[in-house]
C-alpha cells in the first residue's frame, strides 16, 4: 500500500492505477494489463505481446476469439506504451520487455500451474516473443508470430544508415528519426484511420536510442535462431514494408524446430490481423486452429 498521504500513481492518461488492472515491474513501473477469462476451466494460457508504438487494446477481437475456445488470454502494455508508465516508445534495454513479459507469464502460471502456455506476438512483439521463448525454451507449447521483427528492413537499414544511427546514438540518442508510416500497416483504410485516431498509440518519431535497441534485438535473434527448437507458426505478408518478410523466411529455414509452419499472405501488409477482412479472418482462423491443435492432450483424456 502506498504510504498514507502519498499521491496515487496515475497512468499517463491520469487514471489511478488502483482503478486499473496492472502489475508493477522490477523497476517499479506500473504496467496496464488486460485479461480475457473464459467462463469455465481454461485449457491454456495465451500471452499477447503487442508491437512498437501501439498497445494491447487492438488485440481484443483476437483475444475474444481465443476466449471463446476456453483459452485464458492476458496481455500488458509494454513499458513506455499505452496506459503503462515509462518514457514513450523508448527503452534503456530491450531485455526489459522480455523480463516484464516473463514476470507476467510467471504470475499467470502460478495461478494456473497445469496449463500449457502460448505466446502470440506481432512485429516488435514478435521479437519480444522469440527472445522470451529462447530464455525458457521448454516452457511454451507454441509461439505464434504475426509479421515479427526478425531482420532489419534492408531499405530502411542500409549500412550507411546503420553506421549513422550508431554514430548519432553516441551524440544525440534522443534525436528522433522518422515515425512508423501508418499507410503501410494495412490495406484497409478504416484500420489505418483507427490506428491514426487511437490516442493510446505513439505517433511521434522514433528515437535513435530506441532504434539501437531494436537493432540489438535483431542481432540477438540472429544468434539465437540456430538453436530454436520450440513449435512456432509464422504469418507474414509479402508486401510488408515495416518488417521484411525475409526475416520470417530466414527463421523458418534456419531453426532446428521440427514443428514449424510459415504462411505467406500474397500482397499482405504489416498488421495482417488488421489487413483486408478476408486476410484478418484467415489470420484468426490459422492462429486459433494452430493453437488448439498444439494444446497437449490432458492426462485424463489420455487415460480414456
Ligand atoms: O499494428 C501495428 C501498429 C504498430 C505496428 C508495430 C510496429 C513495430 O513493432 N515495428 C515496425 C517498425 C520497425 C522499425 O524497425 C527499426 C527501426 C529503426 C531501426 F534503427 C531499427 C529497426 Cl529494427 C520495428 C517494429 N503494428
Amino acid at each position: 500500500m502506498p504510504e498514507p498521504g502519498a499521491a496515487p500513481r496515475r497512468s499517463p492518461q491520469g487514471v489511478p492505477y488502483s482503478d486499473l488492472p496492472h502489475i508493477v515491474n522490477a523497476d517499479g513501473l506500473h504496467l496496464f494489463c488486460r485479461y480475457w477469462e473464459p467462463a469455465g476451466q481454461p485449457r491454456a494460457l495465451v500471452f499477447i505481446a503487442h508491437g512498437a508504438g501501439e498497445h494491447c487494446g487492438p488485440y481484443d477481437e483476437m483475444a475474444q476469439k481465443l476466449k471463446e475456445l476456453s483459452l485464458l488470454v492476458f496481455a500488458h502494455d509494454h513499458v513506455g506504451h499505452g496506459q503503462s508508465e515509462g518514457d514513450r516508445m523508448n527503452i534503456k534495454d530491450f531485455q526489459i520487455y522480455i523480463r516484464d513479459s516473463l514476470q507476467h507469464i510467471d504470475l499467470m502460471k502460478s495461478r494456473h500451474p497445469d496449463l500449457p502456455v502460448f505466446i502470440v506476438g506481432h512485429s516488435m512483439g514478435g521479437a519480444i516473443s522469440i527472445l522470451t521463448a529462447c530464455e525458457r525454451p521448454g516452457d511454451f507449447a507454441g509461439v505464434v508470430l504475426i509479421a515479427p521483427l526478425v531482420q532489419m528492413n534492408p531499405e530502411s537499414a542500409t549500412p550507411f544508415k546503420v553506421f549513422m544511427a550508431k554514430l548519432l546514438n553516441h551524440m544525440v540518442p534522443s534525436l528522433t528519426m522518422g515515425s512508423i508510416e501508418s499507410k503501410w500497416l494495412s490495406r484497409d483504410k478504416r484500420q489505418v484511420e483507427a490506428y491514426d485516431a487511437d490516442e493510446l498509440n505513439y505517433h511521434g518519431g522514433m528515437r535513435v536510442s530506441f532504434g539501437m535497441q531494436l537493432m540489438a534485438a535483431v542481432e540477438r535473434m540472429e544468434r539465437e535462431i540456430p538453436s530454436i527448437s520450440w513449435p512456432f507458426l509464422l504469418l507474414h505478408g509479402d508486401a510488408d514494408k515495416l518488417c521484411d518478410i525475409r526475416g520470417s523466411r530466414m527463421m523458418h529455414d534456419n531453426s532446428p524446430s521440427t514443428d514449424k509452419k510459415i504462411k505467406i499472405y500474397e500482397g499482405g501488409y504489416h498488421a495482417l490481423h488488421h489487413d483486408l477482412p478476408e486476410v484478418a479472418e484467415s489470420v484468426l482462423k490459422e492462429l486459433t486452429t494452430w493453437i488448439t491443435e498444439h494444446i497437449p492432450a490432458t492426462t485424463s483424456q489420455e487415460a480414456q
